[in-house]
């Protein structure tokens, strides 16, 4: 499901991924200008990444301040021109990758934390 992870994190969220690998789809946000057409996900799609094992992905600007992401969830990943960063994966156009399981890491720097003191027990 396309989302975006929120202002809390900004500006970056970095991914470590084991196991299979995935794709991570990016979509423009939802624009709400009166006369144009319908907004659906899929003509919102843009484009995808090739999110490799035991490669690390840092998201961040435009990437993470503006587009939404979001895994499909499926079995296999048809390789086209919309996957932009197959010439650093050695993965050809067209080929078929078939997913197993994947684990992956995120990382999140929370500058901002909010400080609750506990009055559990306390009058
Ligand atoms: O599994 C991933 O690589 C990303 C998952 C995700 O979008 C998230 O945790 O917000
Ligand atoms: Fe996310």
């Amino acid at each position: 499901m396309p989302h975006e992870d929120g202002p809390v994190y900004h500006p970056t969220v970095t991914t470590i991924s084991l196991g299979s690998h995935t794709l991570l789809d990016f979509y423009k946000p939802v624009s709400c200008r009166e006369g144009e057409t319908p907004q659906t996900e899929d003509n919102r799609y843009l484009l995808s990444l090739l999110v490799m094992p035991r490669s690390l992905l840092i998201l961040q600007d435009e990437m993470y301040q503006h587009l939404l992401h979001g895994i499909h969830g499926r079995t296999q990943d048809l390789l086209t021109e919309q996957v932009v960063n197959l010439s650093s994966t050695g993965v050809l156009l067209g080929e078929t990758l078939t997913r197993s399981t994947r684990v992956s890491l995120t990382i999140r720097h929370v500058p901002k934390v909010m400080k609750m003191k506990l009055m559990l027990g306390r009058k």
